[in-house]
């Protein structure tokens, strides 16, 4: 078709100069006859051409659809429910077989695992085919025949898209997606974001924490998740960040977890190290779906975010990043991050986190006061939420769930244990954790006893040697809201 479009090209631009030539040299009657016999054989030529089409046509009478992962920087959905349908229904068709035990089911689950598969639909016969280019994106093409054009294109298409997301809501399928490049996880790998199932047991029940903050944490995110009128009401973008913040081992990732099966949402853990830069972290924020969290941990770690800094330290800051990012064009191994905080505050509450819609963005901490009041500002992180040192009723809801216990006799010694020592909820669980095969209440409480009195001692020995040397301990998770 190609070469038979070109010959047509050259053919056509030789004609014109032919007609050229002859305005110029010849008398007016061999001109009309000359132009009435190029005339005929410009049509001849056309008609040979589409007869060409025709034939070409008549030997290869299939028509191809393709379907690729990202839709500019977008995520394609439609690429997703077909991937669903294909691995979870299309299965009796196919040659090559995964099979897999999902989560409580006893039973095996096969999936699709060939490159190639037939599916009928109505009495017609379609082809899928997984294509995979050089940077890891995949394409699915479908190959049907042209008899089955009206088929495919108004009906079958809808029937894939609509099974596909009925499977994904009956299977309940959450994913974890990161964009850690060293993880080596499958098998959906794609350039940007790498995924698997999520599934974390935490849950809002089992997290044990002040009850009345609880119950304005839960509160808060089913407003956000029926809010979807509310925020197209007030002309903002339907999301909401939260900023967790407090000591190691207080429970902050596992209220990420909580809330991303509370609400049937993705998580997307966001590896800000692994960045290079803005326009990086731009293109992978865009391709986070909706109905999704969308988690920075340790922000204070992951980047420079200090605010308050002095112009004198900012210009010397953008001296030496521009000085690094060229020796990093040199030597190309320096794995450092070139995301700023203008970069990610211009995320937060730019146009791009509007591009989807349905989305938290939760930030964690153990420094809060490290970080920019910028980010931390009411309007991008919408709740501040403290997770504190286990207190005595984070305590009974973690002995409760640990050893089924109500109560104890031991319960008033640990509670004022508790009222002098700084303890996490992880350490208190750790402690409570089964040893040995049977439940053993009084010897988990005795642990924990021991546990927190040796804190309490360590605690008062750093008293006396601060007073010694006349200075405060340092408390870096002062409320500051
Ligand atoms: N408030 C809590 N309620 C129930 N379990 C908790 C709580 N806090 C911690 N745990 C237990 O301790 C473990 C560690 O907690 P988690 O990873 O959530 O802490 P974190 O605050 O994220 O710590 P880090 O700041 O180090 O990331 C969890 O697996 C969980 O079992
Ligand atoms: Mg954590």
């Amino acid at each position: 078709m190609m070469m038979m479009g070109n010959t047509f090209g050259s053919g056509m631009a030789s004609v014109f100069f032919l007609w050229a030539t002859i305005q110029q040299f010849f008398p007016n009657h061999l001109k009309i006859a000359i132009k009435e016999c190029l005339i005929s054989s410009i049509q001849q030529f056309t008609f040979v051409q589409r007869l060409s089409d025709r034939f070409i046509t008549f030997f290869s009478p299939y028509v191809e659809i393709k379907i690729s992962q990202y839709d500019g920087y977008q995520y394609n959905h439609a690429f997703a429910s077909i991937e669903t349908y294909l691995s979870e229904k299309a299965t009796d068709k196919a040659k090559h077989l995964r099979a897999s035990q999902v989560r409580e089911s006893k039973d095996l689950v096969l999936k699709r695992d060939d490159n190639r598969t037939r599916d009928e639909y109505k009495g017609a016969n379609v082809w899928w085919e997984i294509e995979t280019d050089s940077e890891g994106f995949r394409t699915y093409k479908l190959t049907f025949h042209r008899r089955s054009r009206d088929i495919v294109t108004d009906s079958y298409m809808k029937y894939i898209f609509e099974e596909g997301k009925l499977i994904d809501a009956k299977n309940k399928k959450m994913k974890l997606y990161t964009n850690n490049p060293s993880s080596s996880w499958g098998p959906n790998k794609t350039a940007l974001w790498r995924c698997i199932d999520f599934e974390h047991p935490a849950s809002f029940d089992t997290l044990a924490m002040d009850s009345k903050k609880k119950e304005e944490i839960l509160d808060d995110l089913a407003a956000f998740s029926n809010g979807k009128e509310y925020y197209k009401k007030i002309g903002k973008a339907w999301k909401r960040g939260y900023l967790l913040y407090g000591p190691p081992g207080t429970g902050k990732s596992t209220m990420i977890a909580a809330m991303a099966n509370l609400l049937n949402y993705s998580i997307y853990d966001v590896e800000l190290t692994a960045i290079k830069d803005n326009s990086e972290l731009r293109k992978l924020l865009i391709g986070t779906a909706s109905k999704s969290i969308i988690v920075i941990e340790d922000i204070d770690c992951s980047l420079d975010l200090t605010g308050q800094r002095s112009n004198k330290k900012k210009k010397k800051e953008r001296f030496l990043m521009s000085w690094k990012k060229e020796k990093d064009k040199e030597d190309n191994k320096d794995n450092k991050s070139f995301v700023t905080l203008s970069g990610l505050l211009n995320f937060i509450d730019g146009i791009w986190s509007a591009c989807g819609q349905e989305r938290i963005i939760v930030f964690t901490t153990n420094h809060l006061a490290k970080l920019d009041p910028a980010l931390i500002r009411r309007g991008r992180m919408d709740m501040h939420i403290e997770m504190s040192y286990c207190t005595f009723e984070a305590f009974k809801s973690l002995a409760k769930n640990y050893l089924d216990l109500d109560t104890h006799p031991l319960y008033t010694k640990i509670e004022s244990l508790l009222k002098e020592a700084k303890i996490a909820p992880a350490d208190v669980a750790e402690n409570l954790m089964k040893k040995k095969s049977e439940i053993d209440a009084d010897g988990s409480l005795n642990d924990l006893i021991n546990a927190l009195e040796r804190k309490n001692t360590q605690n008062a020995t750093l008293d006396e040697s601060s007073e010694k040397h006349g200075f405060k301990r340092f408390n870096p998770f002062r409320k500051l809201f």
